[in-house]
Formats: structure tokens, C-alpha cells, sequence
């Protein structure tokens, strides 16, 4: 243990000074359910570019998901990935039947495809993730999620992560509130807001390119990049103060 227990002990510092509240991203941050999204995505996205491209089909690679998905609302994943391949869908309706050809049937679609992977592998916190969450709770920060994700309460939930977090700002908040989508700022500082602190005095934890450029357009006090996919320049190059591979590795930082 870093931190001396007992009477009179200063807690630990888990953030710089002046930062009391944190605004975590969750899939990829607190659980690790990128890799469930990136799963279905890959089968929608090849079994779509397949029926519309045949001979030429190319499929949806890792670096096509970090760029243009990873991280942002659902239906601005389809729009940004089918437009750096050319193709152009109809919005439709968020409540389109999954086999629809438009943006919302595509996002259904995978949405179908997630939740039956999440049921059959279930939902894991990373443990470090875990031991940050409850040192910045003794710490007496503040604590909000920051997802895009529709799912965000339930995957919490899974998780049993519900219990640290005082704010949720997720896929359908911003929907409803009608909030521009990662990598614009509007989420976290809808995040900020509900916690009642300033950007300058919240720090963000994100896994996605779309992620830190948010917390950084947003004038955050402190970005903080989780890299768990080898892309620790590039999150530096999109705003991030310091990029770590485990959240516990801020827990031996000297704040
Ligand atoms: O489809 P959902 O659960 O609403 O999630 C939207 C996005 O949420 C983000 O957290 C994920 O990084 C993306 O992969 C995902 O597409």
C-alpha cells in the first residue's frame, strides 16, 4: 500500500490538484466490452459490405473501427465508417426492424448482435479500473460515467459499477438531449455539469481517438488516454495529457 491507513493519514492524490470530480468513458475505461462492440461490429459491417460490394468487397478492418467508431454514438458509426467506403444509407428510425438498409437498421442490427455476445460472455470490470474507482471515491471525488452507448446502464450495472457512479451521461441521454456525439465536447460536459464542477476541474479517462479529442475540445483539466489497442501516439496526437495501459498505473504516479 502506497497510502499510510490509520488516523490523520492524507489520502492519496489520484488526480492533480484542482480536479474533484472524474468523468469516466466505460467500454474500454471500466470494462473491457470494447472488444464486444468491435466483435459485433466487424460481423454487421462484413456481412453489409459483402451483400453490397461482392466482388469487390474489403472488409472492416481494426483501423477502419478505431477511426471512424470507436467511441461515438451508434448511428454516427455507420454514417462516418459507409462514408469513408462511398456509401450513403437512408437515416430511417431508431426503432427500424434490425434488417433494414438504413443507418438506424445497420446500428440495430449490431446492437442484436452485441447484446447475444454480452449474454453469452457476460460483462468484465478490468480490476484495475476497479482499485482507481475506489481510491478516487476515498478520495472524495466526484464521479461520472461518459458513454455512447444505449447500454451504458446495463453494462454498469453487469458490471457492479453502479455503485461508484453519481452522474451517467450515456448513448441515450445524448439522443434525448439531443447532444452532439464524440469527438465534440457535449457529453462530458453534460457529465461535468450534473457532477456541478467546472471542465477546468474534471478529468477525462478515454480509450478512443473520438474520446480524448472530446475531453480536450472540451477544455478539460486533465485528459487522460487508456491505451488498450497499441495506439498510445495517436491518442497523444487527438489530446491526451498522459497515456497509461491500466487506470491502477495512476495510483504509483506522483501527483
Ligand atoms: O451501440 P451502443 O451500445 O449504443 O454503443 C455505441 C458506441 O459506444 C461506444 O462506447 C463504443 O466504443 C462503440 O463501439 C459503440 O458503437
Amino acid at each position: 500500500m502506497r497510502q499510510p491507513e490509520g488516523q490523520g493519514a492524507t489520502p492519496a492524490r489520484v488526480a492533480p490538484a484542482g480536479i474533484t470530480a472524474c468523468l469516466f468513458d466505460l467500454d474500454g475505461v471500466l470494462t473491457s466490452t470494447a472488444a464486444e462492440h468491435w466483435a459485433a461490429w466487424k460481423q454487421t459491417f462484413d456481412a453489409f459490405l459483402r451483400q453490397q460490394t461482392g466482388e469487390e468487397f474489403r472488409p472492416f478492418t481494426k483501423t477502419d473501427y478505431l477511426e471512424y467508431v470507436d467511441g461515438r454514438p451508434r448511428a454516427d458509426g455507420v454514417r462516418q465508417f459507409l462514408a469513408s467506403r462511398g456509401i450513403t444509407l437512408p437515416e430511417g428510425d431508431s426503432d427500424d426492424q434490425p434488417t433494414a438498409d438504413t443507418v438506424h437498421g445497420v446500428g440495430n442490427r449490431k446492437n442484436k448482435l452485441l447484446l447475444a455476445i454480452i449474454r453469452l460472455r457476460g460483462v468484465q470490470p478490468y480490476p484495475g479500473s476497479v482499485r482507481y474507482l475506489e481510491a478516487v471515491a476515498n478520495a472524495g471525488l466526484a464521479i461520472g460515467v461518459v458513454t455512447s452507448s444505449e447500454n451504458g446502464a446495463s453494462v454498469l450495472e453487469a458490471a457492479s459499477l453502479s455503485r461508484f457512479v453519481q452522474a451517467r451521461i450515456d448513448g441515450l441521454v445524448i439522443a434525448r438531449e439531443r447532444l452532439r456525439g464524440k469527438p465534440a465536447p457535449d457529453a462530458f460536459l453534460a457529465g461535468a455539469r450534473a457532477l456541478g464542477v467546472a471542465p477546468t476541474e474534471a478529468a477525462v479517462f478515454e480509450d478512443a481517438l473520438a474520446g480524448v479529442q472530446a475531453g480536450r475540445a472540451g477544455d478539460f483539466g486533465w485528459v487522460v488516454g487508456v491505451d488498450r489497442t497499441h495506439q498510445a501516439d495517436e491518442l497523444r496526437a487527438h489530446g491526451a495529457d498522459l497515456v497509461v495501459s491500466d487506470l491502477a498505473e495512476l495510483l504509483d504516479l506522483s501527483l
